[in-house]
């Protein structure tokens, strides 16, 4: 398998990464001050500590998570309650991970998408020749258990521990940000709770080295995430875009936030309230960037579509039919991940 972090540092942009003038990232890093306007994704500050004791305020972050849902379908958070610690204790382990020697990783390498763990590099979706200047690790991560453990690298050694904190962590939040967002949208607290939410998560963590022209390349292409909510860490270093009001904006490192998005589950069971947005990484040539996303999933078998609450047969008709998640996980694969594609096959359409 062709891996990126295996080569030595690229001096060229080797042909097959060249993407056709017309699927090009446009916007370049160093240009991001000109065509976004200034305009810049909210950042919530969840006050997590206080958030328990106190109805005000926890009405006033729903509220204000579910303004900056509907506006941009991303926002970041702060004042998280997840500990900086444990953040980089992970994204540390997963860097070693990917500067391992080759024969340390070949044994992952798989495009076996069935598998608990693995190791690959580009993307499954996109069927064309062009190949993505990224690698990355697909694996389960919650619920951890020893037979889950079992599939994770031994080494680097911290690997696994790191991983068992970090997952719990991001999905504890994941959790508390499900239900501000029921309660922003005037439904149960817990209305996520359950099947909905309770399907085995997966992480995707996302190396990008150094590109020596960005302007050919791209790091991932256009997607909208087919699950209900990601809580992503991207670090420090820019490459995420996401699209708002048909361009596309920079989403600027704020230290120690979590970028969040919803996915598609999300905009069916809202019923259109809470839009899946695509969004896209592109490339630079000063340093490597890697981005941590854990994509929170319903189980296979549960039932999904516009909750009750979030229609009104006069007003606001169901846009969406029902279906079984399953159904919908072998659309997104058969749609290459296209957002109206694969939500059309969902869609209700009226004349
Ligand atoms: O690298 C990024 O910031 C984006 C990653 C992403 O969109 C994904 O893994 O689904
Ligand atoms: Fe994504």
């Amino acid at each position: 398998m062709e891996l990126l972090c295996n080569a030595p540092a690229h001096a060229s942009v080797p042909d097959r990464y060249v993407f056709p003038p017309e699927k090009r990232a446009a916007l370049q890093l160093d240009g991001v001050d000109g065509p976004d306007d200034g305009v810049t994704l909210p950042v919530v500050d969840l006050h997590r500590a206080a958030l328990s004791g106190d109805d005000g305020l926890r009405r006033r972050v729903a509220e204000e998570i579910v303004r900056a849902g509907k506006e941009f379908g991303f926002f970041q958070v702060v004042n998280h309650g997840v500990g900086e610690d444990v953040v980089r204790g992970f994204r540390d382990a997963a860097a070693e991970f990917f500067a391992m020697p080759v024969e340390e990783k070949m044994p992952y390498c798989s495009d076996d998408q069935s598998k608990p763990f693995r190791l690959a590099s580009s993307t499954s979706y996109d069927k064309s020749e062009t190949r993505y200047w990224r690698d990355y690790l697909k694996l389960q991560c919650h619920p951890v258990s020893d037979e889950l453990v079992r599939h994770w690298p031994m080494e680097p050694t911290s690997f696994r521990p790191r991983l068992a904190e970090f997952s719990e962590a991001a999905h504890e939040l994941a959790q508390t940000l499900l239900s501000l967002v029921a309660e922003g949208l005037g439904l149960r607290a817990d209305f996520f709770a359950g099947d909905l939410s309770g399907g085995e998560t997966q992480m995707n963590v996302n190396y990008y080295p150094p590109c020596p022209d960005p302007s050919l390349t791209l790091g991932l292409l256009p997607h909208c995430d087919r699950h209900l909510l990601t809580v992503l860490s991207q670090g420090d270093v820019a490459g995420l875009q996401a699209r708002y009001n048909g361009r596309w904006l920079l989403v600027r490192p704020v230290p120690g936030a979590f970028v969040i998005n919803f996915g598609h589950q999300m905009e069916i069971v809202t019923n259109g309230a809470l839009a899946s947005v695509e969004h896209r990484a592109i490339t630079n040539s000063a340093v490597a960037r890697m981005s941590v996303a854990t994509l929170i999933m319903p189980k296979m078998e549960c039932r999904i579509g516009p909750a009750p609450e979030m229609v009104d047969d006069e007003t606001n008709p169901a846009k969406f039919r029902e279906f079984v998640f399953s159904e919908f996980m072998e659309a997104y694969n058969t749609a290459a991940a296209s957002r109206e594609d694969v939500l059309d096959s969902f869609r209700i359409h009226r004349d």
